[in-house]
């Protein structure tokens, strides 16, 4: 079986559990429900996909309140939690939606090249774990984060699922300096409830940086107005050379 077609089984397992006797209509159903998701790729940085329609509005509220009344922010800081090795269940239960988006969209372009096709290649999306670290981020308004690269002890295939505020992230390359003057700066806005993924490139290429002081959250020629944003980021942890 080709890797596509094993993904698009996979997806069918993923959208319809073990057995799906009628195929066709399966299929047929699958790239209607795929259309949903609304993926979108950013031209200019290989490996960032965005999927606009991740978490419905339930889904953002129900996680927030997990989140939120789960006790995560207990150890001394009330902005930032952390998780390693066994997730919280609704951890795992997200890494399953992050897995049926991504093999949906790969459904969705299955006539295309097989480096176009997805979010993830094959073996990282059917990794295991997908993920194994965990960190839910709180910022009130003006708070962002600088400029980075993910650290290295990470793999390849990050996930940010983002909630509330909705927010500008720039990249810009880490490997092209500004001497000419010029750095190329990325804008890409996340909407609540969208879910983006990065690999390649985009993950060990650009810098990500969420700017939200003033005069920087600019989209459409308006400021947006800034509300907390909370955002998970899915990774998983290099194996341990030992
Ligand atoms: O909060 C975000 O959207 C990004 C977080 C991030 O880049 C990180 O934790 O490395
Ligand atoms: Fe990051």
């Amino acid at each position: 079986m080709g890797e596509m077609d094993h993904m698009q089984q996979c997806a069918l397992r993923e959208a319809f559990g073990e057995s799906s006797d009628d195929g066709n209509e399966s299929i047929s159903s699958s790239i209607k429900e795929a259309e949903l998701y609304g993926w979108e790729t950013v031209p200019g940085i290989d490996g960032l996909w965005l999927c606009r329609n991740f978490l419905s509005e339930t889904d953002e509220n129900l996680h927030l309140s997990t989140i939120h009344g789960e006790g995560l922010f207990t150890n001394g800081s009330h902005n930032q939690a952390m998780r390693f090795g066994d997730l919280p269940g609704w951890a795992t239960n997200l890494t399953g939606l992050i897995r049926k988006a991504i093999c949906f969209c790969a459904l969705e372009n299955k006539d295309q090249l097989a480096e176009e096709f997805g979010p993830l290649s094959f073996d990282l999306l059917w990794r295991e774990p997908l993920f194994d670290q965990l960190i839910v981020n709180v910022y009130q308004p003006g708070e962002g984060i600088c400029a980075h690269i993910d650290l290295m002890r990470f793999e390849d295939g990050i996930a940010i699922v983002s909630m509330e505020s909705e927010c500008v992230m720039h990249f810009s390359r880490a490997d092209k300096g500004s001497e000419d003057g010029f750095e190329v700066r990325v804008p890409i806005l996340l909407n609540p409830g969208s879910l983006l993924v990065l690999s390649g490139e985009a993950r060990y290429l650009w810098k990500h940086e969420i700017n939200r002081q003033t005069g920087f959250q600019m989209w459409n020629e308006k400021e947006i107005a800034q509300k907390r944003r909370t955002s998970i980021t899915l990774r998983k942890l290099c194996a341990s050379k030992e």
